[in-house]
């Protein structure tokens, strides 16, 4: 075998990451606060930088996070439509960079109630899912794919898990009630021939949001795998915009309590939630023309 020794730069991004930038709206009394989370990655021609030590190349990390703070002078709108903002900026602003890979968590805020009203300019941090955005541009072909993580949901009965192969390891009791609960993971790709402009992702974003929670609820689960399926199928059919979804979940198993030694009975109402070892059932959901974009998903952990 020969093996080459002459060494070549391989694929490279690099950027500011966790730019955490909270834009407070205050033309009135009545203030809006938007927090974020935003990464900035750069691709294109690096090469001089890393071969050679020449940064004329090199838009510095330390601007990228300027950006992102001067771009929020003027509103963030949405997650979506500030890193599309940002994607236009360093490609049409540096010829280049060719492309590059912006993300962003979204924190939401309440307003307190306070007096029986909803506060003008004091807030609680929202304890539900964190909203998240990703924006891939390659050349001419932009990629968005929204999500959220940590939306925990859990439902008392509706579901077992039977019907499963037996071998000498296997010691679980089937169930036609138990209780099911997790912690939804998902993104959901937007097609490529989309209206960016035109699209108003915070509206997408809450109705993919309550579709799913809805799925959750709608049918008997014969397994978590069956629930995410309907979850997903939920979203395509009402959203076709979206070209698949990829979900992560957790199986927050909650186990009967056996409560015999202190003679009582247990018919299902005391449980022990286990916080690990946990099932993690992963899937994507995909229309069956859906074009892959393996680009659009690289960078993104804990998906399949
Ligand atoms: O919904 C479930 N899916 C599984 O794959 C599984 N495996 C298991 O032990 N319990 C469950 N529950």
């Amino acid at each position: 075998m020969t093996m080459s020794n002459n060494i070549v730069l391989g694929d490279n991004q690099y950027g500011k990451a966790e730019v955490r930038v909270v834009k407070v709206t205050r033309d009135t009394d009545r203030h809006q606060i938007e927090d974020l989370n935003v990464t900035s990655q750069l691709r294109g021609d690096f090469q001089a930088a890393h071969l050679q030590g020449d940064n004329a190349h090199i838009v510095a990390t330390d601007t990228q996070k300027n950006t992102i703070y001067a771009f929020a002078r003027d509103g963030i709108g949405s997650p979506e439509a500030f890193l599309l903002r940002l994607s236009e900026h360093f490609t049409s602003g540096f010829e280049w960079v060719t492309g590059g890979r912006w993300e962003a968590e979204a924190y939401t805020w309440d307003r307190i109630q306070a007096h029986g009203s909803e506060h003008d300019h004091s807030f609680v941090r929202k304890g539900q899912e964190v909203r998240t955005a990703v924006v891939v541009r390659e050349g001419n072909t932009t990629h968005v794919i929204s999500g959220l993580k940590d939306l925990t949901v859990l439902k008392t009965t509706q579901s077992g898990f039977v019907g499963y192969p037996r071998d000498r390891y296997t010691t679980l009791p089937e169930t036609t009630d138990r209780i099911l609960a997790t912690d939804v993971s998902a993104r959901w790709r937007y097609s490529t021939g989309l209206d960016l402009a035109g699209t108003d992702f915070n509206k997408s974003y809450e109705d993919i949001k309550a579709l799913l929670l809805e799925g959750f609820t709608e049918n008997y689960s014969h397994a978590l795998q069956q629930t995410l399926f309907d979850m997903g199928k939920k979203v395509l059919e009402a959203h076709s915009e979206v070209d698949e979804i990829k979900f992560s979940m957790p199986n927050k198993h909650h186990f009967l309590v056996d409560l015999s030694p202190f003679g009582l009975d247990n018919p299902n109402e005391v449980f022990f939630a286990a916080d690990r070892p946990y099932g993690l059932i992963e899937a994507t959901v995909q229309r069956d023309d859906t074009t892959p974009a393996p680009i659009a998903w690289s960078g993104i952990a804990g998906f399949c």
